[in-house]
């Protein structure tokens, strides 16, 4: 394997005395893309600045070999923050050429521009630009200098379903380019298409980092429904049901193990109709780790920063 790109070995770090990050450990590899989630105030931005460098707080983090801030990891890095930045009132392609010029080997403007599907605006000024346009913008002047190492915080706020889904898709052309990027956003459902894994933040750590697929079945609840002549205490006492809900025309099985259930069922069949098995969704998933966490939390003493 190759060396890291970025590791993390317990950091913590607290803002006044206030502890936000309280063990944090990761390692990322050249090429990856990783989700970074957590609910509000997790500490996902602040994670993202000690990496960066832009908080004076290096213990425990080592980012292409060095400190937080190091020149090769400076020149070799691009970012996005949260919101539009204030734009000069000048041309798309002349923002993004002024910026090329900044350095050694930027990509050819008209390269950016088609990467970031501008060409259309490349002559437009950007105070009359769409937010999402706006957006576009703000990730092609992060990208203009080739860097090998992405930081996205919330790149996606504020645009509409099909602009995200045009973003996403250049996230997907930025892992060809075998570029490093880590992505915070609250679109759970969007981010597991373009991260190879998430790292799901809560209460100052790391409450689950890898693949969704894997997350997804580690936890294997559902719900079960179908029409049946049956009582459904029939049904109450079959291995992971939680619990049966009635209605008017069908009966709902909540269970822990949706394959243990649909297994157990299998000598009703003749007496099951409409059959309908939902696995938990990730969203679900996640808002119950999240929850699993809090519970967790009030038993466990916080650690000292
Ligand atoms: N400069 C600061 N001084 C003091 N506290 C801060 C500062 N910046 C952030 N915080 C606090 O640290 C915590 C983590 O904030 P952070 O912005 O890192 O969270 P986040 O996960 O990015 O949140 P969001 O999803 O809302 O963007 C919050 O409680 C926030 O109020």
């Amino acid at each position: 394997m190759s060396n890291p790109i970025i590791s993390l070995n317990h950091v913590a770090f607290a803002y006044n005395k206030q502890p936000v990050l309280r063990d944090i450990n990761l390692t990322i590899q050249p090429g990856e893309i990783i989700g970074l989630v957590g609910p509000n105030g997790a500490g996902k931005t602040t994670l993202l600045n000690l990496i960066q460098g832009i908080l004076p707080h290096a213990a425990g983090i080592t980012v292409f070999g060095g400190q937080p801030g190091n020149p090769t990891a400076k020149a070799a890095t691009g970012s996005m923050l949260q919101g539009n930045l204030k734009l000069p009132r000048v041309h798309v392609a002349e923002l993004i050429s002024l910026i090329g010029d900044q350095y050694t080997h930027p990509l050819p403007t008209s390269e950016v521009l088609a990467l970031t599907n501008l060409t259309a605006q490349a002559n437009q000024n950007v105070a009359t630009l769409s937010g999402g346009q706006l957006r576009r913008v703000t990730f092609a002047c992060a990208i203009v200098h080739q860097p090998q190492l992405l930081f996205l915080d919330e790149p996606t706020v504020g645009m509409d379903a099909q602009a995200r889904q045009e973003f996403w898709d250049l996230i997907s052309r930025m892992r060809a380019r075998h570029v490093t990027i880590i992505i915070t956003s609250h679109y759970l459902e969007e981010i597991q298409h373009v991260a190879d894994r998430i790292a799901i933040l809560r209460q100052g750590r790391f409450a689950y980092v890898g693949r969704w697929d894997q997350l997804q079945a580690a936890h294997n609840g559902g719900q079960i429904s179908f029409t049946t002549p049956l009582p459904p205490a029939t049904f109450s006492h079959l291995p992971g049901v939680t619990q049966v809900v009635a209605t008017a025309d069908h009966l709902t099985l909540t269970s822990q193990d949706t394959d243990l259930t649909v297994q157990a069922l299998v000598p009703f069949f003749t007496d099951l109709h409409h059959f309908t098995a939902t696995r938990q969704s990730l969203e679900t998933i996640y808002l119950d780790l999240v929850k699993e966490d809090d519970k967790n939390e009030e038993v466990s003493q916080p650690t000292a920063v």
